[in-house]
């Protein structure tokens, strides 16, 4: 069984995911996948530079994240580029862990930590969705405060996303991740009982 883990930016998705790992779940994070595919010497990080140029290269060669983000979130044809590239390694990356974990541990749940779940093809890959959800407003300000973003900065990045109210009437289970860490807490042990109840009533997986 493959459960969907999102949320929108500075929801509180990587907080969430690693509750889930400490119940002892198994997670694949897109976003490690997203730093590996574009690795110095990757074939993603040539594409990219031959899409944005050098000028999304440290002078080690390196992929300039600072940059193509500025570029990417001010520019939505720039974003569909980007993606176009990442988004296939990443998802074919993910498929290849998921395989390797389930071959050793075929009947446990593994959740896909996805922050771009319900924009994307992956929602079809997924048998139920978890939504890490914050109002809009605790969303920009946590977003500002973490990232030291400007509030216009910070407004772009979430835009570059689904709405959250949105994302909300499309999950299996929401977390409300707009109160403290304990509650969260709860709510993520409550999540994981259903899925794991789930898992034993026999529920087969698409992957
Ligand atoms: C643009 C990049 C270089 C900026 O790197 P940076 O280290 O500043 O941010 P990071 O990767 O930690 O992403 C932070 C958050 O931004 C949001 N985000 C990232 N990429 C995108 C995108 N293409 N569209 C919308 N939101 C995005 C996500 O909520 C993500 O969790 C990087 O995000 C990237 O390579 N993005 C393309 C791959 C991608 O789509 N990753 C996210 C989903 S798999
Ligand atoms: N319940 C909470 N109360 C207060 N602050 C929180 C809470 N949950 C998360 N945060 C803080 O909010 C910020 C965003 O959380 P986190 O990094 O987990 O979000 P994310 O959804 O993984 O972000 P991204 O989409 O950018 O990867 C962090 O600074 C985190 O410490």
């Amino acid at each position: 069984m493959i459960v969907g883990l999102t949320g929108g930016i500075a929801t509180g998705k990587s907080t969430v995911s690693n509750m889930f790992r400490e119940l002892g779940a198994y997670v694949v994070d897109a976003d490690v996948w997203a730093r590996r595919v574009v690795e110095p010497g990757s074939d993603g990080l040539r594409e990219v530079v031959e899409a944005f140029g050098t000028r999304v290269l440290t002078s080690d060669g390196a992929l300039n994240r600072q940059e193509l983000g500025r570029i990417i979130f001010a520019d939505s044809e720039a974003r569909l580029r980007l993606n176009a590239i990442t988004h296939p390694r990443i998802r074919q990356g993910m498929r290849q862990e998921t395989e390797t974990y389930i071959q050793a541990h075929p009947n446990e749940p593994v959740i896909w930590d996805v922050p771009l779940l319900f924009e994307g093809d992956t929602k079809y890959l997924v048998d139920c969705t978890v939504l890490v959800y914050t109002s809009p407003d605790v969303q920009l300000g946590r977003l500002m405060a973490r990232d030291g973003l400007s509030e216009e900065d910070a407004r772009a990045r979430m835009e570059a996303q689904m709405p959250i109210e949105e994302k909300r009437s499309l999950a299996t289970y929401v977390i409300d991740n707009s109160g403290d860490i304990d509650n969260t807490r709860e709510q993520v042990q409550a999540v994981w009982t259903k899925i794991r109840s789930q898992r034993t009533a026999g529920q087969s997986s698409s992957f």
